[in-house]
């Protein structure tokens, strides 16, 4: 039976990974706007290169944005849709529906369209009100047919054969997307760790001109620092009972000190691209009070953290206590293992975008760089416990995990020092606040994306004491 695509959309969109409103009804799905892209056309030079990268195909592929309205809230999405008389059987698992139009697919998958996109950036083309633009300078090869990165995440990832990695933003929020804005920055200074940017698409949105993908640099022969720390963390488990850590092969402590040295090199090249400033005490409260009312929030979508508001309180109580100055600059925002690649020379960051979900003046307001090595410190909590879920001997190696986390989240923060990065005195305090925080965010994220997975973030609460300490 045909439907109409808002309908089909409306049930269809829940179950993606990407969909940032899970849990709660769609009340109203609406086309924003619909811009269908050149897959044919006359032998001008874009059409050509259109034509050299997208494959002889029948299919129509529509770039939509679309509203949708959940709790009398409206966010933005974006797609790339597809519609085919008949649906190959590579792309029956991206099927949205059948319309009066043939079968709606989701075209980011079917790679005889996609190099469209490379395309126009590469001609720096205007589709409709879809501008492609390129970094100055750059060439880019249009051949290369993409596949979709198999990595479950908050966008859409396309990469083109071992060269470019296209990110298509999924939640749109409009504005200049964080990433596009900080690695072109970092880019042009010539920083280290960072993946080479080409090239991106954009649109005006609600009036402003926002970032709809990004292509940088595919990083070909680098290794995720999730699936390392993993590696290392299962060497550990099967090691023999009583081995120390540090005489494991796969020992992660090196790369842990390596990483934290590059986090310091990054936080300093973005100080030197951005503007930095020092809040003072009474504005140290206002962050504390931001922290309470995310820890409230995320105690209202899922109560069991109520259990634990007390030690977190007692973390922020610290901080608010502490009367002392904060630096500020513009940080990463997101920062966890998943986000840093380690290539045969160097570790390199990823995914500038910041926390997805918050609003865009959040993500690039400047804040304390400790955020990020709290994000990170977090990352490696996750990496020691994730294995312990469902293991059948979790009792006896959960002293390995927490020995496994203190011994990189030390690695880490002492690379982090000998780059560069300043850590003393009481930046404990501010770090302890900073790390709850993050849990309360990752207590949200889990319970609607990862349910297993909420052990991981909620352990974060149980080392904390509940009664302030003394403040310093
Ligand atoms: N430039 C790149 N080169 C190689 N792999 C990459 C690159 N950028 C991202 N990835 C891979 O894609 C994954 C998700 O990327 P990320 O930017 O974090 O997307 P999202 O914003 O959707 O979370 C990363 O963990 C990494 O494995
Ligand atoms: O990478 P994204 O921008 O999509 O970030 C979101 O998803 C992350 C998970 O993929 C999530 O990170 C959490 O899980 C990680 C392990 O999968 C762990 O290393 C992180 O420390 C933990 O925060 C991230 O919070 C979320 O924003």
């Amino acid at each position: 039976m045909t439907q109409h695509l808002e309908e089909l959309l409306a049930g269809w969109i829940t179950h993606q990974r990407w969909f940032a409103g899970k849990g709660r009804a769609i009340t109203e799905l609406a086309v924003e706007s619909a811009t269908p892209l050149p897959l044919r056309g006359p032998a001008e030079s874009f059409h050509q290169q259109v034509a050299g990268s997208c494959g002889a195909t029948d299919a129509e592929v529509r770039h939509l944005i679309i509203t949708v309205r959940q709790d009398g809230r409206t966010d933005r999405y974006q797609m790339l849709v597809g519609f085919r008389r008949e649906l190959p059987h590579r792309l029956r698992h991206v099927q949205i529906g059948e319309t009066p139009e043939g079968f709606a697919y989701d075209a980011a998958h079917d790679q005889e369209v996609t190099g469209v996109l490379l395309a126009a950036i590469a001609a720096g083309a205007d589709v409709g009100p879809l501008r492609f633009r390129h970094m100055p300078g750059v060439e880019i090869d249009t051949s290369p047919r993409s596949l979709v990165l198999g990595a479950e995440q908050s966008n859409t990832s396309l990469v083109f054969g071992d060269a470019y990695i296209c990110k298509l933003f999924r939640k749109i929020v409009p504005g200049v997307n964080p990433e596009l804005e900080v690695v072109s920055a970092l880019a042009e200074r010539g920083a280290p760790n960072i993946a080479r940017p080409y090239g991106w698409m954009e649109a005006d949105v609600a009036g402003e001109n926002t970032t709809l993908a990004f292509t940088q640099e595919f990083l070909a022969t680098a290794s995720d620092g999730w699936a390392l720390a993993l590696t290392s963390v299962r060497d550990l488990y099967g090691s023999l009972p009583g081995t120390p850590a540090s005489d494991v092969g796969g020992d992660f402590a090196a790369e842990a000190h390596r990483l934290g040295a590059a986090t310091a090199r990054l936080h300093q090249e973005m100080a030197a691209a951005f503007p930095t400033a020092t809040i003072d005490p009474h504005e140290v409260k206002r962050m504390v009070e931001g922290f309470r009312r995310r820890l409230d929030s995320a105690i209202s979508e899922v109560p069991e953290l109520g259990g634990h508001a007390a030690a977190a309180h007692a973390a922020f109580d610290r901080l608010a206590a502490l009367d002392r100055p904060v630096t500020v600059q513009r940080v990463h925002g997101d920062y966890h293992l998943g986000q840093v690649m380690r290539t045969p020379s160097e570790w390199v960051v990823l995914d500038f975008e910041g926390e997805p979900g918050q609003p865009l003046n959040e993500r690039r307001a400047l804040d304390s760089p400790l955020r990020d090595v709290a994000g990170m410190l977090r990352s490696f909590d996750y990496a020691a416990r994730h294995l312990l879920a469902g293991h059948p001997e979790a009792g006896t190696l959960a002293p390995r995990a927490a020995e496994w986390a203190e011994r990189n989240r030390a690695a880490f923060i002492a690379g982090y020092s000998a780059g560069g990065g300043r850590i003393h005195g009481d930046d404990a305090v501010l770090l302890r606040a900073l790390e709850l925080s993050k849990a309360a965010y990752e207590v949200v994220y889990e319970a609607r994306n990862r349910p297993n997975w909420l052990p991981i973030p909620l352990a974060a609460f149980q080392d904390e004491p509940a009664e302030p300490g003394p403040a310093g």
